[in-house]
């Protein structure tokens, strides 16, 4: 399906990088496909184009003339210029794929000027391992036949849930934004670690095979969340005496509260930089 397709990353940050390092590893397509572009960090160019041998643009939107699938990667404060950049080289014969959090696909179809198909997702940075998980919601003027090729774009960096686009501002603060939450946990694992005397190449390795061992738990079983901490935890135990200092300190209530806020600031962020009034 992507066979003979050309990419485009407007934006060459972390996203952009995770997702052409995945899609790369997976072998979907080569790297002589994917162009990509970024306004401030030439450098960062340079390296993505030793590193992934993908071909890289600076000031020449043109490019974007013979390109299939366009993928917008830049923050949302930076939609307005970017579409004003690169709109009069994209017709509705591009599908336009949009991984900004917030940033509508009215929105981004409104400063285009035209009904291009647009896509829009939230894809977290595990697509650099192949383990994303992405949510994709299908604009105004995408049919099934986009929303097929982008469903196949994404699985090659993880799995993909095809949602209504209402959703996305919750799946931003949950998943999308998700992989911060783990590794601020991590570290404060290693922190902990150290702290009880353990090296920090143990520490590493004892926590990596705990989240993994977790998750693949949690994906395997009917079993809930709370049936799986509660078989961990022994009364009069070492688990029982850990939880009752999380609990003092207010942990789970701090992680809905987290969830609940990077949802909001989603919502925010789209508003902020919509020109929908
Ligand atoms: N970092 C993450 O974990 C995730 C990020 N996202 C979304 O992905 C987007 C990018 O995020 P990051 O990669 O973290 O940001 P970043 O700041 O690392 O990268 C964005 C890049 O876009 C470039 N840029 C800005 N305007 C441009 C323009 N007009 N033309 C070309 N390049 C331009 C900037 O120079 C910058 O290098 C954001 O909208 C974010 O909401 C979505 C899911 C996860
Ligand atoms: O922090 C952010 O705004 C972006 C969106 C999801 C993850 N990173």
């Amino acid at each position: 399906m992507l066979k003979n397709k050309k990419l485009a990353f407007i934006g060459a940050g972390s996203m952009a990088e995770a997702m052409i390092s995945g899609i790369l590893a997976k072998k979907l397509i080569q790297p002589q496909q994917i162009f990509v572009t970024n306004r401030s960090n030439k450098e960062k160019l340079l390296l993505l184009q030793k590193q992934y041998g993908v071909k890289t643009f600076v000031n020449d939107e043109s490019v974007l003339s013979d390109i299939d699938i366009i993928i917008l990667a830049t923050k949302p404060k930076d939609i307005a210029e970017t579409v004003e950049k690169i709109k009069q080289y994209t017709t509705k014969e591009h599908l336009i794929i949009s991984v900004l959090a917030g940033v509508s696909t009215a929105c981004i179809s409104q400063l285009l000027g035209h009904e291009a198909p647009i896509i829009r997702t939230m894809p977290n940075t595990s697509a650099a391992v192949g383990e994303s998980i992405t949510a994709i919601a299908p604009g105004e003027f995408a049919t099934s036949a986009h929303l097929e090729l982008s469903e196949t774009l994404f699985k090659a960096i993880g799995e993909v849930a095809i949602v209504a686009e209402d959703k996305l501002d919750a799946i931003t603060g949950l998943s999308g934004s998700g992989p911060a939450y783990i590794y601020y946990l991590i570290e404060a694992m290693e922190i902990g670690a150290r702290e009880i005397g353990l090296d920090d190449k143990l520490a590493k390795q004892l926590i990596a095979q705990v989240l993994i061992g977790a998750a693949e738990r949690i994906k395997s079983t009917d079993l809930s969340s709370q049936t799986l901490y509660k078989q961990v935890m022994s009364p009069g135990g070492t688990t029982e005496a850990g939880f009752k200092v999380l609990e003092s300190f207010q942990y789970q209530e701090a992680m809905v509260e987290c969830i609940k806020r990077a949802a909001q600031r989603s919502t925010e962020l789209g508003k902020l930089y919509s020109f929908i009034k």
